[in-house]
């Protein structure tokens, strides 16, 4: 293989910080694809002529997506598969049968991979169970969050990932919710048996969007000991608001000094789950240079950008990650 295992990369270079892609669905959305539709940046593979169709112009739009954040500086980047869940999928498209379903998602990382070529590191990305009723910026997955059956809604992303050797790392982001880092985390290595890491969608306060504390997030992790799959590579944040990000990375950091962590904020704009368009927040407080300073004194193995972060972003903490490694 011409890269080397993730894993060994981060430990045999202890100071190496890789540089992560910026948000592809917001990305996409503003090179003309609308997102704004229940698989989210899932939608332009759906269609046959995205397949069958060597020139068509979404083809063209992903490509030149994943090329310009390559020319920005991403070491890292991601399939664009985060609402991609067999039941987002099967209940909203023409694919409903479990094979139909894998034959897409193998042709998505194929397509991903071929885009961004082989020495680059490609993130098998898998949103949380949130995102297919748009919860992943409240938590409020309902009264009684014990009975969701996580494992079930995830099984069949994570069965076909697990599988693929163009996936260097499983990313499951924004997430919410501590009954489901609870569960992501109960799972061994059978059920998770490729590197993984888990982004926290945080509140600007500095807990989890469902009121969880980063200690407590600690003491879960801690509480696993010996038990913890040893596939759990990072733990971080992302989607999370850029002017408190360092703050909350910071915590985390606080609360785990031997973990790995990754960050990569949203652009500070605030998702409006009804109108699904991104409302002005507060201005950015900061400027690359200086979070990405703090993430990487925090500890920060990873970093780049989430929703609304553009190839500009990653070019900036492209330069800001060379300054301070
Ligand atoms: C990261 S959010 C902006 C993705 C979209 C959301 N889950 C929705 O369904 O509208
Ligand atoms: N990685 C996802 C969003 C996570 S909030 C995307 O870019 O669409
Ligand atoms: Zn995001």
């Amino acid at each position: 293989m011409v890269r080397l295992p993730l894993k060994q990369l981060l430990e045999d270079n202890p100071k190496k910080v890789l540089v992560l892609d910026g948000g592809q669905g917001t990305e996409l959305e503003n090179r003309g694809i609308k997102v704004a539709n229940p698989v989210w940046s899932t939608i332009p593979f759906i269609s046959d002529s995205f397949w069958s169709d060597e020139s068509s112009a979404n083809r063209k739009i992903v490509k030149g997506m994943f090329n310009d954040f390559l020319n920005a500086g991403a070491e890292i980047l991601m399939t664009t598969t985060y609402q991609t869940s067999y039941k987002s999928v099967s209940e909203n498209t023409p694919i409903k049968t479990l094979s139909e379903y894998n034959n897409l998602l193998t042709r998505i990382v194929d397509f991903s991979r071929d885009c961004i070529g082989e020495n680059k590191y490609l993130i098998g990305c898998i949103g949380p169970w949130g995102a297919h009723i748009c919860r992943e910026f409240t938590g409020d997955y309902g009264p009684d969050p014990e009975s969701i059956d996580f494992y079930e809604y995830f099984k069949p992303q994570l069965d076909n990932f697990n599988k693929n050797d163009k996936l260097d790392l499983i990313g499951f982001e924004t997430i919410p919710n501590v009954h489901e880092l609870r569960a992501i985390l109960s799972w061994d290595e059978s059920i998770l048996s490729k590197p993984f890491y888990i982004g926290l969608s945080v509140h600007e306060h500095g807990v989890l969007r469902d009121g969880t504390t980063m200690e407590e997030v600690a003491k879960v992790i801690k509480g696993l000991g010996d038990k913890i799959n040893p596939n759990f590579s990072l733990l971080g944040i992302n989607c999370v608001s850029f002017n408190q990000s360092p703050d909350i990375l910071e915590s985390l950091h606080q609360a785990l000094p031997d973990m790995a962590l990754l960050a990569y904020p949203n652009s500070g704009e605030v998702y409006d789950t009804e109108k699904k368009i991104w409302l002005p927040n507060s201005d950015k407080l900061n400027s690359w240079d200086t979070v990405v300073k703090q993430y990487i004194d925090s500890g920060a193995r990873i970093i780049g950008g989430c929703c609304r972060t553009s190839p500009n972003d990653i070019q900036e903490i492209s330069t800001a990650v060379k300054k301070y490694t």
